[in-house]
């Protein structure tokens, strides 16, 4: 245990005494105890290495890749390539204007540079370099037995270099007269040659401060990021306890990654990447480049550690990777993944769809429409899959795609709204629907794991292919329909596994208009631009933007359809898809195509209806059977009750505040729901 000297005075009460041996009290009155060390040893024995198994020392976890992560996908590859491609073309523009001017300067220099080269060779010839010197040395102090040995080793190094001096010499002589007699080489070959031959003279005869090309840039041109320069830039934020470069810690050398640098780094212990990745707009002026070239996200180990990454350009100079779906017969299926994003380093984003859904979100003007669009028309190349979409926000954002659904709504009016409740209605029946096929398909042999697969939903008449359901600004439709997000929510969940792929855009994310247990229920949340906290945490979960997962760095109009996604393996930057008018017209074009040019025909949408006014209507005199109303519900509303079952019925019900318990009827006690508690709520609701 370790021991700690304190030194008491005669006022104080000693609690330990001294230790024998140990140093002296300061003074007469003063006397030393030691006391113990508070708390036990924390750290690992050094020993501890010594017990990692064969699997820690062969595990791949920290290897780097063989071949980079760059070079493996074709679109960054491109987008590297195009980079030096553009740097390249700028350069030989910039010098080929400036061709004249560099003619004349080489033609001025050209002249001694020529006769500085003949005299650096005829110096060399005669060995005279160092020799000459000592030689003198020898002279001044009469030493003619040195002297001669000297001048004996020069003459003997001399010769050989006036022999290989006077080949050369001969050999070029003889082979221009050869190559000229024989015409081997074109008259542009001697020029190309001479201009070579003028150019170097004039590099040789030029004053060492005078270039002979001008500069293509006066700012220092950004070319690579180094260790310095992120140290400096995270210590310029002025985080609480980061104030010494040296606490900035690099886990892997800071290298290139797609058109761009890569450092990952390790901030001081405690501290958040999220403190970092907030002050974008600081590390850009920091690093003395523009926004949209630094990228700084949450890296993959823990909270504080930063990947920044600093492309070769801003993103708004890289120009866009092309679309691959773009291609003329390129064709998805929501059960595997179709690109419909990129990212920062221009590396393609996919998704599935199946078994998968959306949210998303972002302040006016984001790009969540845009976002949804570039969802729909990845899915649209499905020839299976069937649309349903409703648009709250009036501009007919999604009218191209009205040839592919079988239900478009478009409006902000009642009727608009009536209908998006009632897509909600339907898509809850069609999943009651599907449950029932998806057991018969399972006990056929058809669904192994009571999933529809991609047989099943491209069987005809099978009644599963994928049902794609997107709502667009559907705060609207949850503000003004109470019971629309319990329905959404119910949806979600239930549609996981039967086809249903719900997509939900929306732009004022709150508890009334996105009421937290959809975004909990959501499997891909993607924010675009937010404004806060709070806004940012409502689309992507507590606690996402305390780990750096945050959409607060988009600036809202300049960062338009850039967001993070979680959902996939690891959040992402991404840049939704935006292609032209005309390329979204191709792709929706050859969707129809690929759908026989037929528009899908959907069962017609029942009336949104009432569950707690049909609830009175099914109800004895003082209440029901869930087993009972269920039943008497899909009789008399069939298409808006599809086969729904006691336990569905008691989930909606109670959902809606209803309370499921015993009820005695003819005698017999089961659950169900009491008619007093559905008519208490109606008049409730009725007078708020
Ligand atoms: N991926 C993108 N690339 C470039 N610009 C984009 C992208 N996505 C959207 N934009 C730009 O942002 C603008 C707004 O997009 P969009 O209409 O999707 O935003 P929104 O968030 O739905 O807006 P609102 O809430 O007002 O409906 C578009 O007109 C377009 O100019």
């Amino acid at each position: 245990m370790a021991l700690t000297p304190v030194v008491f005075n005669d006022d104080d009460e000693p609690t330990q005494r001294t230790v024998p041996g140990q140093a002296a009290p300061v003074d007469a009155e003063s006397y030393t105890v030691y006391r113990p060390d508070q708390g036990a040893p924390v750290d690992e024995p050094e020993s501890a290495a010594a017990s990692m198994t064969w699997s820690d020392v062969t595990s791949r976890t920290r290897r780097v890749p063989l071949v980079p992560a760059w070079m493996l996908s074709a679109d960054t590859r491109r987008a590297t390539v195009r980079a030096l491609a553009n740097d390249v073309g700028y350069y030989a523009a910039f010098h080929a204007l400036r061709g004249p001017k560099y003619g004349l300067k080489m033609a001025f220099y050209a002249p001694r540079g020529a006769w500085r080269i003949a005299r650096r060779a005829l110096v060399w010839a005669q060995a005279e370099e160092g020799n000459w010197k000592l030689r003198q040395h020898a002279a001044d102090h009469n030493d003619a037995y040195t002297w001669q040995s000297l001048n004996r080793t020069r003459a003997k190094e001399s010769k050989p270099r006036w022999m290989l001096l006077g080949a050369a010499g001969t050999a070029a002589c003889m082979g221009g007269v050869v190559l000229e007699l024989s015409g081997a080489v074109p008259p542009i070959g001697w020029y190309a040659a001479a201009a070579g031959a003028v150019a170097i003279a004039a590099q040789a005869g030029k004053p060492a401060d005078r270039p002979i090309t001008d500069r293509v840039s006066n700012t220092p041109k950004f070319t690579k990021l180094t260790a310095e320069q992120v140290r400096a830039a995270l210590v310029s934020l002025r985080l609480a306890g980061l104030t010494d470069p040296a606490q900035v810690d690099f886990p892997s050398p800071i290298h290139r990654d797609g058109p761009g640098w890569l450092a990952r780094v390790n901030l001081p212990l405690g501290m958040e990447a999220v403190k970092a990745i907030e002050k974008r707009a600081a590390l850009s002026s920091a690093l003395r480049l523009p926004v949209d070239q630094v990228w700084p996200s949450a890296g993959p180990e823990h909270a504080g550690q930063l990947d920044l990454w600093v492309g070769y350009q801003p993103a708004s100079k890289m120009g866009k990777p092309r679309w691959s779906l773009l291609a003329d017969n390129a064709v998805t299926s929501v059960f595997t993944e179709a690109e419909f994003a990129s990212d920062e380093r221009q590396r393609p984003v996919k998704t599935t769809g199946f078994a998968r859904s959306f949210l998303v979100g972002g302040q006016p003007g984001s790009g969540k429409s845009y976002a949804g669009r570039s969802l729909a028309l990845a899915w649209s190349l499905d020839p299976t899959v069937e649309f349903k979409i409703a648009e709250f926000k009036g501009t007919g954002d999604f009218l191209d795609f009205e040839p592919l659904c079988s239900t478009y709504v478009v409006g902000v009016d009642d009727e608009a709204l009536r209908q998006g409740g009632a897509i909600l209605a339907w898509a809850l029946a069609e999943a009651e629907r599907r449950g029932k096929r998806i057991l018969a398909a399972k006990k056929a042999g058809l669904a192994p794991e009571g999933k529809v697969t991609p047989e099943l939903a491209r069987k005809p008449g099978s009644g599963l292919h994928p049902i794609v359901i997107i709502f667009d600004e559907v705060h609207e439709l949850f503000g003004a329909d109470k019971d629309a997000a319990d329905a959404a929510e119910r949806l979600i969940k239930r549609a996981r596994a039967l086809g249903i792929i719900v997509v939900l855009l929306t732009q004022i994310p709150d508890k009334t208009s996105l009421p937290p247990n959809i975004t909990r229920c959501v499997t891909n949340r993607w924010c675009l631009s937010v404004q806060g906290q709070v806004e940012n945490d409502m689309i992507l979960g507590t606690g996402a933007y305390k780990r750096g997962i945050t959409g607060t760095v988009y600036r809202p109009v300049d960062d338009s359809g850039w967001g993070v996604m979680t959902g996939g393996r690891s959040p992402v930057s991404i840049l939704s898809q935006y292609p032209t008018p005309q390329q979204a017209a191709s792709i929706i074009a050859r969707a129809i195509a690929l759908r026989g040019g037929k528009q899908p025909v959907g069962t017609d949408l029942p009336q949104a209806r009432d569950l707690l006014a049909d609830l009175v209507a099914v109800s004895g005199e003082h209440g029901q059977h869930w087993s009972v109303a269920a039943p008497a519900l899909t009789e008399r509303w069939p298409a808006a009750y599809p086969s729904i079952t006691a336990e569905a019925l008691s989930d909606m019900a109670r959902a809606l505040g209803v309370p499921s318990q015993g009820v005695k009827i003819s005698g017999k006690v089961l659950k169900g729901y009491r008619r007093a508690d559905v008519a208490e709520i109606l008049a409730q609701r009725a007078h708020p």
